[in-house]
């Protein structure tokens, strides 16, 4: 079918209104950007009952995307829309950091379309990137009370999307260590998107969505793991068991050790008995992202990653400049050798 862009403006999650590109079919406007790549597509996943979900993917995958999401006025502004507003606006703005800061057109850098299902299951508790064979978004509506619903905070929705390009790139195994960088990777490029949109600056992941009547908390600090229970050096790495119940090797929690990492180099301090000279957040992000798409594989290891880092600083800096310097100064900081 031929496609009619059009722009609606639509509320979101915050209460925020934002202009939206629709695709225009005939009287009914719907959630389908045609301006970016192969497109970004917004799905309805119509709160199917939370038993599917704790089903297997199989379950799953017979509900999903669900129904493209459309709307009679192309004004996206009743509460039922708001998840849908931000999960399209969002990703269409992280679409925008990947390709402005990195020259990569979304996240397989080939254009691939960009799905998400908002309203999936009922008071989920939950976000993530449903990786081979759907490749899309998911996010839950949360319970109210420990979170919003999870497309209303731009840092969550550019974390999910960088698992699609982890998942493209070094394909970091989702275990024990290559599993921490993988989410640290999420996270890192989830609070660098955040502030080049101006809608930060923190480091902090999930503080606009995560327990609405408690002020000034979030799900988790690069600035600060230890704020939310994370380690930020390996004298505390936690060791889980690789289940569901361990989070795979604490994936989400050892990747406070390579947070702490990211946010030294960038913003310089004095961790571990060391002084880091920081490079910036544009140099920061340079380094990881070359480190994740030019040297990674998928069983890479903090030590691994150190490598990476400093070849990346060389290569981007030249090998006696300060930046390789404050990479090794960052490793030794939180003692990854
Ligand atoms: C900040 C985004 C995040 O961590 O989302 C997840 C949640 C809320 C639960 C389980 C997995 C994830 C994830 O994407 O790693
Ligand atoms: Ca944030
Ligand atoms: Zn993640």
């Amino acid at each position: 079918s031929f496609k009619i862009d059009s722009v609606g403006t639509g509320t979101g999650v915050l209460g925020d209104v934002k202009s939206l590109n629709t695709d225009k079919q005939g009287n009914t406007y719907y959630l389908q950007d045609n301006t970016r790549g192969d497109g970004i597509f917004t799905y309805d996943g119509e709160n199917v009952h939370q038993r599917i979900l704790d089903r297997s993917l199989r379950q799953i995958m017979r509900y999903l995307p669900g129904t493209l999401w459309s709307d009679s006025d192309n004004v996206f502004n009743s509460s039922y829309d708001n998840a849908a507003v931000d999960a399209h606006y969002y990703a269409g703005l992280v679409y925008d950091y990947y390709l402005e800061k990195f020259n990569r057109d979304s996240f397989d850098n080939q254009g691939a379309a960009i799905k998400s299902t908002v309203h999936f299951g009922r008071n989920y508790n939950n976000a993530g990137w449903l990786g081979e064979p759907l490749n899309q978004m998911m996010y839950g509506d949360g319970d109210g009370v420990n979170w919003l619903p999870f497309s209303g905070a731009y840092d969550v929705i550019a974390h999910e999307i960088t698992h699609a390009v982890t998942d493209r790139t070094a394909n970091l195994l989702y275990q024990n260590q290559s599993g921490a960088i993988n989410e640290a990777m999420s996270d890192i490029f989830g609070v660098l998107a955040e502030n080049w949109a101006g809608l930060g600056p923190d480091w902090l992941m999930g503080e606009d969505i995560y327990t609405p009547n408690i002020p000034g908390d979030a799900l988790r600090s690069l600035a600060d793991p230890t704020l939310f229970g994370d380690p930020d050096h390996m004298d505390d790495f936690v060791q889980l068991p690789n289940t569901r119940e361990g989070d795979w090797g604490g994936v989400h929690i050892n990747s406070g050790i390579i947070n702490k990492t990211a946010y030294l180099l960038s913003e310089g301090g004095n961790h571990g008995g060391v002084t880091v000279n920081g490079v910036g957040q544009d140099n920061m992000g340079d380094i990881f992202y070359r480190s994740l798409t030019q040297y990674l594989t998928e069983s890479s290891t903090f030590s691994q990653l150190r490598s990476a880092a400093e070849q990346s600083a060389t290569d981007l800096y030249g090998a006696n400049s300060s930046a390789v310097t404050s990479v090794q100064q960052a490793f030794d900081a939180v003692g990854i050798n």
